[in-house]
């Protein structure tokens, strides 16, 4: 719902028990979701968790089931027609017409924007295929195209108008390393001109990087969202020690209450003692490692390994976030 205070931190996607079932499956169990304006909201999951089917509904693209979906502050999908022109998306590989370069795809799809003058056509094309990176293979038929360069031009087509909100399905998806980085960086550079991003992904580490904003799901269901630094605080980082002296060491932190010990090579690693009291550690880990020496182990690391979002994750789900789709 729109929010009647004005308050600029009013949602830019809001959804309330929204559902969608196929048959028997429930691809989306409803789902409450709350994408502060002006964030980088990364949408988190394993194949076949649902996002899809979420952003699908949240265009207008599929009815829901049952529940209710806000986007820009109208419902979804009655309003599709007055949202749909803010919003730039990218869904499932952009449709392109192989036998045209890129830059003639690009214009094409301008020009079936009503809304978009023709006169400054060639301008908004060139612009929106230098911030993708693809004015040097802008002539290039699409059919010769990598998935990567399709991607960086559905990516372009979204960027042809100013957009309130970006859609955006597993955007990196086909890029090389390098690709992704430039994609990330092009998602910072359009947040910080007051964009809000929304995209799905399937890799944490991706997520942390680029989002300030996430949303966990898992078959179907919302698991956690919130700020990302709030979601990864939420679960521990896990003790490692690297030493030649595993079986002492071994000894030693089991004594001391650590917990989930696993020794590869030279590296023990284990859960902290009082995991999950929330007390400050700092004294607990001097003291182990005061132990270990005290013990004669030779410790050569000794260290707690910063907790990812991939931990919050096992710790909400009990289990790993690579599960079959
Ligand atoms: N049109 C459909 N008919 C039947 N089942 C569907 C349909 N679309 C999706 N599903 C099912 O709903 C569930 C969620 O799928 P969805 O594509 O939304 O997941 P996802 O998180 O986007 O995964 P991926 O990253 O693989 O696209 C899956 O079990 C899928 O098989």
């Amino acid at each position: 719902m729109p929010r009647t205070d004005g308050s600029p931190t009013q949602s830019v996607i809001e959804t309330s028990a929204l559902t969608k079932r196929y048959g028997k499956q429930l691809a989306v169990d409803r789902l409450s979701l709350t994408v502060p304006a002006g964030s980088v909201f990364g949408f988190l999951g394993p194949n076949g968790s649902g996002k899809t089917t979420t952003i699908r509904m949240l265009m207008g693209l599929i009815e829901p089931t049952s529940g209710h979906a806000t986007v820009l502050g109208r419902p979804m999908p009655r309003d599709t027609r007055t949202v749909l022109p803010h919003v730039g998306a990218l869904i499932e590989g952009p449709a392109l017409y192989g036998f045209l370069s890129g830059r003639d795809n690009l214009l094409r799809y301008d020009a079936a924007d009503p809304t978009a003058d023709p006169r400054t056509r060639r301008a908004r094309a060139e612009s929106a295929l230098d911030r993708v990176g693809l004015t040097a293979a802008a002539g290039k038929k699409a059919k010769a195209y990598s998935l990567g360069m399709k991607q960086r031009l559905g990516l372009a087509a979204a960027l042809l108008q100013p957009r309130r909100l970006l859609v955006l399905d597993e955007p990196t998806n086909g890029l090389d390393p390098q690709g992704m980085r430039e994609i990330r960086a092009l998602v910072r550079e359009l947040a910080s001109e007051g964009t809000t991003v929304f995209l799905s992904s399937h890799l944490l580490d991706e997520i942390e990087q680029v989002c300030t904003h996430a949303a966990v799901m898992a078959q179907g269901r919302l698991i956690t969202q919130g700020p990302v630094a709030e979601l990864a605080a939420g679960a521990r980082g896990r003790l490692v020690v690297t030493t030649p002296d595993t079986g002492d060491a071994v000894r030693v932190l089991k004594e001391l209450g650590v917990t989930d010990l696993v020794v590869a090579e030279d590296r023990v690693t284990g859960e902290p003692p009082g995991a999950g009291s929330g007390a400050d550690t700092g004294t607990d880990l001097a003291e182990l490692n005061a132990a270990l020496v005290g013990a004669g182990v030779r410790v050569r690391g000794f260290g707690v390994e910063r907790a990812s979002l991939e931990d919050a994750f096992v710790a909400l789900t009990g289990e790993g976030f690579d599960v079959a789709g």
